[in-house]
């Protein structure tokens, strides 16, 4: 059986794909049979050549990390609105339910040594009307979770709100990522606050890349410090 991590962000658009994106090719570069898995995503899009609605975070990580896998494989749910999930699957007529999404992932950590997990905006954002949130499917995944939060000013808020969320639910994140990072004063003072405050360790900064090409991601990617995050997500 493998390994689950969970990557939750401080908001919709801090950069979870990036980074689930970059832990997988990271693990993958290092020989570790890894995949990712987007249970729900509202938001798809059509692929021209199959005429079908298609996750685009998934669509990016498996062009990123050359990912072999079916899309239907690493997503339960692709909603076509880009709206929160259970609005975008209410306008759908979709029943999402947490069975189907916890069966997909249960195949997938039987065959992978890890499996990366990307939530849908923050934590507190619903898959079905009222009642099962991203924080239940965490808690039903019984998997550890890793907190991406932007660089910028606001960011001290979101992260500390985010990990006092969890923590009332008994869920301890094991590591934050800091993204778009531009090396500014009031930038380096938001991730020794957040430290101060969370007492969570920073896996990983990683920079705004300006130039958004496929060999700069991955040069991005390269960077990434994989000891430390086996330790900590071991
Ligand atoms: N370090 C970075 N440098 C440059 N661009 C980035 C970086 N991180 C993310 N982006 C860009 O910012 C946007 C948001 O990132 P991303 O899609 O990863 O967010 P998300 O948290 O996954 O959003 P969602 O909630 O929709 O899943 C994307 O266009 C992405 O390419
Ligand atoms: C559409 C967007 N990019 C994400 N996939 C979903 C974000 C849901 C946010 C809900 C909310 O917190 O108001
Ligand atoms: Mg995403």
């Amino acid at each position: 059986m493998g390994k689950g991590i969970f990557i939750i962000g401080t908001d919709t658009d801090v950069g979870k794909t990036f980074i689930t994106a970059g832990i997988t090719y990271k693990l993958i570069q290092s020989g570790y049979n890894a995949i990712s898995f987007k249970p729900v995503q509202s938001g798809g899009i059509i692929e021209e050549s199959t005429n079908s609605l298609i996750p685009p975070d998934i669509k990016y990580i498996k062009d990123i990390c050359n990912i072999d896998c079916d899309y239907k494989k690493m997503n339960t749910y692709c909603l076509k609105e880009e709206v929160s999930p259970h609005l975008a699957a209410k306008l759908e007529n979709i029943a999402i339910t947490k069975e189907k999404i916890l069966n997909q992932y249960n195949e997938l950590i039987n065959k992978y040594d890890f499996v990366i997990v990307e939530g849908a905006g923050g934590i507190v954002v619903p898959l079905i009307d009222n009642t099962y949130f991203v924080y239940d499917l965490i808690k039903d995944l019984n998997i550890d979770v890793a907190i991406v939060s932007r660089a910028g000013v606001g960011t001290i808020n979101h992260t500390v709100l985010t990990n006092e969320f969890l923590k009332k639910l008994n869920i301890n994140a094991k590591g934050i990522f800091i993204n778009k990072y531009h090396g500014e004063f009031y930038e380096d003072d938001n991730i020794q606050v957040i430290k101060d405050l969370t007492k969570i360790e920073i896996v990983h900064t990683v920079g705004e890349i300006k130039k958004f090409t496929i060999e700069n991601i991955k040069k991005e990617y390269e960077k990434f410090d994989l000891e430390k995050l086996l330790n900590l997500f071991s």
